[in-house]
């Protein structure tokens, strides 16, 4: 069942520098909500915090009401949270498939003896996931590219393979990282009907950090936008992109950037 998100005064420090100052928003089943704001306004960091990879300095954040903050992501993935990064972290020598198996492994069952000993169930389990990372692979335009070492694949190619990695996990809340970066046109259209699809057939709730506001507004139910570590506004893309405290943040941004 798609998760429920809801942070509340998160707040971030790096020794004396504040990432983020009581970031708070509430994302519902099955909703789609962008994170949007200039660069360095913080967005990667709290995406960071959600998946267990920061430990917030101060604040709440609960999937289905259980406290999560400070959980490592190993153990996030039992409350259904699966993301994928800026730069895709994949396994490079490994095979795509193989890539793609690695997110299925907390669906694996049993624990490390049966493992190691391969008992038939962990056999059979091992078979299904197989099939299944192999099916999510062609419905994904990926299935000729299975058998394929991941160095050998374009940057466009790794994102899909994340997001196969991703899928894997079955999760309930799914946090996508700039999937759009360095990707064509005609990529990040296929990265929007893939999503919309996910919309229609999992039950799953996705927050998407994202500069392209194309990409935001086409796919997005709301927005929270993010200025130097603080919530500035909440709203729909189209009520952001009209927000003059968000033009302002984003033509500040761009000022200060020309005269560096
Ligand atoms: N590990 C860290 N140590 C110190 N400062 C950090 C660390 N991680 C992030 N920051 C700082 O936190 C601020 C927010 O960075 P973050 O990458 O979260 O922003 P962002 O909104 O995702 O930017 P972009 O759109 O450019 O990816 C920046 O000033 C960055 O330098």
């Amino acid at each position: 069942m798609a998760a429920r998100l809801t942070l509340h005064e998160v707040g971030l420090r790096f020794g004396g520098v504040t990432v983020l100052h009581e970031v708070g928003f509430e994302v519902g089943p099955g909703e789609i909500l962008g994170l949007v704001g200039p660069n360095g306004a913080g967005k990667t960091s709290l995406f960071n915090c959600i998946s267990g990879h920061y430990r917030p300095s101060a604040g709440s954040i609960r999937i289905d009401g259980a406290e999560v903050a400070g959980l490592p992501p190993s153990r996030l993935a039992a409350h259904g949270l699966a993301r994928t990064f800026q730069h895709p972290a994949l396994q490079l020598r490994a095979t795509v498939l193989e890539n793609v198996l690695l997110g299925g492994h907390t669906r694996l069952g049993g624990g490390p003896l049966t493992w190691s000993l391969r008992l038939p169930p962990v056999g059979r389990r091992e078979r299904e996931l197989r099939e299944e990372a192999l099916e999510l692979l062609d419905a994904h335009g990926l299935g000729w590219a299975a058998h394929q070492p991941a160095d050998e694949l374009s940057h466009g190619l790794h994102k899909g393979i994340e997001l196969c990695r991703a899928l894997m996990m079955r999760p309930s809340l799914l946090l996508l990282d700039e999937p759009a970066a360095g990707l064509s046109h005609g990529e990040v259209e296929r990265f929007i009907e893939t999503v919309r699809d996910l919309r229609a057939h999992a039950d799953v709730t996705i927050v998407i950090v994202e500069h392209h506001m194309g990409l935001i507004s086409a796919l997005t139910d709301r927005v929270v936008v993010l200025d130097h570590g603080s919530k500035l506004m909440e709203g729909t893309a189209a009520e952001a992109q009209a927000d003059p405290r968000v033009i302002e943040a984003y033509i500040g941004k761009e000022a200060a950037d020309d005269a560096a």
